[in-house]
């Protein structure tokens, strides 16, 4: 007769074979303060962070999602912004990718010609075309619709994330917008959007679960949240239980 131990063991078998889920890894880079740490923070815990320290390394943030049925977990690499806090882990990072967000702070140009630099960077590290990008300007609450000068136009943006072939989001990790707004500017000519950050979400999901399957030896998987400086990144399997 099977013991009561190996009864629970078969039952977590089942279980965890039941939720078993694809898991894909989220590059997400950016200058330094665009709010990587703090998007990534709303779009996996829900809400903003209280205190945020520049990150060291990376740090890991996951999400699971259900897309018409299956559930797909999203594993967001929130990297470093900052030069000496990265430059030892960029190889890590760019291992087995499966999409990217860069980042850009809408008040900040400077941040938003930064994303040139980081487009660099994914082709130094021979980041394949086909990887699915996603070009998202940050910090919309601060957005003053009756200034030009000090911010990131959303034209700008847009025709950016078209010349790049990204898909095209603005929000606010801080301030989300509750439903997703477009409407005219105060001059009434130019058009904007604002976006849920859930929105983000589920367009990464719903692109990702569209790929063709990569297979396990190609495939990345960390559960929790934790962070990783200096240290060896292993591969594993990229079938994992949610
Ligand atoms: N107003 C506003 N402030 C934000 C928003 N998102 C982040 N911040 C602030 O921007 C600052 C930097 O945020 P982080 O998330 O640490 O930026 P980061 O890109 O992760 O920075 P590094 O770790 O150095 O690469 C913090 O003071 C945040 O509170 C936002 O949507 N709106």
């Amino acid at each position: 007769m099977e013991s009561s131990l190996e009864f629970s063991n078969s039952l977590g078998s089942v279980s965890s074979l039941l939720t078993r889920c694809r898991t894909f890894k989220v590059l997400v880079i950016g200058d330094s303060g665009v709010g990587k740490t703090c998007l990534t923070h709303r779009l996996c815990a829900g809400e903003f962070p209280g205190r945020v320290e520049a990150t060291i390394g990376v740090d890991f943030r996951e999400r699971v999602l259900d897309v018409d049925g299956e559930k797909i977990k999203l594993q967001l690499w929130d990297t470093a912004g900052q030069e000496r806090f990265r430059k030892s882990m960029v190889q890590h990072y760019y291992r087995n990718v499966h999409a990217v967000l860069f980042i850009y702070d809408v008040s900040s140009p400077a941040s938003f010609s930064g994303l040139t630099s980081w487009i660099e960077e994914c082709r130094q590290n021979s980041l394949g075309q086909g990887i699915p990008r996603f070009l998202v300007g940050n910090k919309s609450d601060l957005r003053d619709h009756h200034r030009t000068d000090g911010q990131v136009s959303q034209e700008q943006a847009m025709s950016f994330a078209k010349a790049h072939g990204m898909m095209f989001f603005e929000t606010s990790a801080k301030n989300p917008p509750s439903k997703c707004a477009s409407g005219r500017r105060g001059d009434g000519e130019v058009p904007y959007q604002q976006d849920k950050v859930e929105d983000i979400v589920v367009a990464v999901g719903a692109k990702l679960k569209r790929q063709k399957k990569p297979s396990a030896a190609t495939a990345p998987a960390y559960s929790g949240s934790f962070r990783v400086l200096n240290k060896k990144v292993p591969d594993k399997e990229m079938w994992t239980c949610c």
